[in-house]
């Protein structure tokens, strides 16, 4: 191939890769800039004043970002996993595209959040911590060996309090925020009293999934499965509810008012704009991402999959509240054509402008108010991120 003969400028990447990013008008010299691409990690909040030490334990300095609080850049090479910081849960590894991701959103306290694509969970975690001691944050995700190693780090983290985890598919989901139980006194108050409610969390619980998923075999959920709570803390606002409430569903003008206040449909994607990832298939063998990246973009599924995602996490939204869809894919495909055919099809969803996003070192997409991160413009790995809100009828 031409494009692999200047091996000072072309990325080690297999031709059908090439041939992917050329139809899909992307140029591959984003993924050679992965080398000068900084890694990014974010200061859970509280451990402000263990920076130095932090440092001193990484061995480098690390540069905070003007344009987002709470992140720090490090250079490419530094390894964070080994280091104490992040074993004790003080930092976490996440890159800062999808922590603007989550400043889009807006959370303000005492929002109930539905996250529908939520494992592994930085964004997750991210949210939870700009909540603290208020709201909700609903995670869910169709792969429950993904969502189990979500809740391994609320867990780890400590932020599990006010959050709940359901393995389901996100296109049918319907479990609405339980507004009324997540305040500490309504909860504490009349547990005992009814045999069918739900008792706080237990450890044992994990245990009994895990022999009940071995049993069934399967990996991911369809549509059709019931969602399965897997996780929930003691202020999310399950304890103390019966089943029967906890899976009441609400007729669309209900919703209206009694939906999520904020949505992130982090949807799945090629993943071909996360250069790491993109990277890791050097380990993994060319084969596999013919498999997982370019095969699945020749199909129309993907597409359906993440305008479906993204109808169902927008009509689980409360009127007035925003959506955040976002891939870290960089086609055009799986980003503007998705939105563009979602506000044909949604007559109450008003494309928004991201204000913060003014102040961001990314460009706008190829619509007005869509954004796009890359190694080469933002120095992050690629994200494309759209805001909604839902108007009244
Ligand atoms: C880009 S990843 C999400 C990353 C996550 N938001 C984070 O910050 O860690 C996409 C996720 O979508 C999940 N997924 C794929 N199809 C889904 C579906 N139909 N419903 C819910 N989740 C789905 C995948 O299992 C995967 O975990």
């Amino acid at each position: 191939m031409e494009e692999l003969e200047d091996a000072a400028k072309a990325p080690p990447l297999p031709d059908a890769f090439l041939r992917f990013l050329e139809a899909n008008g992307l140029d591959p010299s984003i993924y050679t800039a992965i080398d000068s691409t900084p890694r990014y990690i974010r200061l859970k909040p509280g451990f402000e004043a263990c920076l130095e030490g932090i440092e001193a334990e990484v061995n480098c300095k690390l540069e905070k970002l003007e344009w987002l609080s709470g992140f720090y850049s490090l250079p490419p090479h530094i390894q964070i996993a080994r280091s104490r910081a992040y074993r004790e849960g003080k930092i976490y590894g996440i890159d800062a595209a999808s922590g603007a991701a989550v400043m889009a959103l807006d959370i303000s306290p005492g929002d109930h959040v539905l996250d529908l694509c939520a494992a592994p969970g930085a964004k997750l975690c991210m949210m939870l911590d700009l909540l603290g001691d208020s709201g909700s944050v609903t995670g869910v995700d169709v792969a429950r060996h993904r969502l189990a190693a979500c809740r391994t780090m609320l867990q780890k983290y400590m932020l599990g309090d006010r959050c709940r985890l359901f393995v389901a598919d996100g296109t049918a989901f319907s479990v609405v925020p339980s507004r009324f139980c997540s305040d500490r006194e309504s909860c504490e108050s009349g547990l005992e009293e009814r045999g069918d409610l739900f008792k706080e969390w237990t450890s044992r619980r994990p245990w009994k999934e895990r022999k009940r998923a071995n049993k069934s075999g399967t990996v991911l959920v369809s549509r059709f499965q019931p969602p399965e709570l897997i996780y929930y803390g003691q202020y999310s606002g399950v304890v103390g509810i019966t089943k029967g409430e906890l899976y009441k569903t609400l007729s669309d003008s209900e919703i209206a008012n009694h939906g999520y206040d904020k949505v992130l449909v982090d949807a799945e994607c090629t993943h071909d704009g996360s250069v790491k990832h993109i990277q890791k298939f050097e380990h993994w063998g060319w084969r596999t991402l013919q498999h997982r990246v370019l095969d699945a973009e020749r199909t129309d599924d993907l597409h359906t999959l993440q305008l479906n995602l993204l109808s169902n996490g927008f009509r689980l939204l409360k009127v007035g509240g925003s959506l955040i869809y976002s891939t870290c894919s960089l086609t055009v495909a799986q980003n503007e054509d998705v939105v563009e055919q979602f506000l044909k099809e949604n007559r109450t969803a008003e494309l928004t402008e991201i204000d913060a996003a003014r102040n961001w070192p990314c460009k706008g997409g190829r619509m007005p108010k869509t954004w796009r991160f890359d190694p080469s413009t933002s120095q992050t790995s690629g994200l494309f991120i759209a805001k909604f809100t839902k108007l009244g009828i």
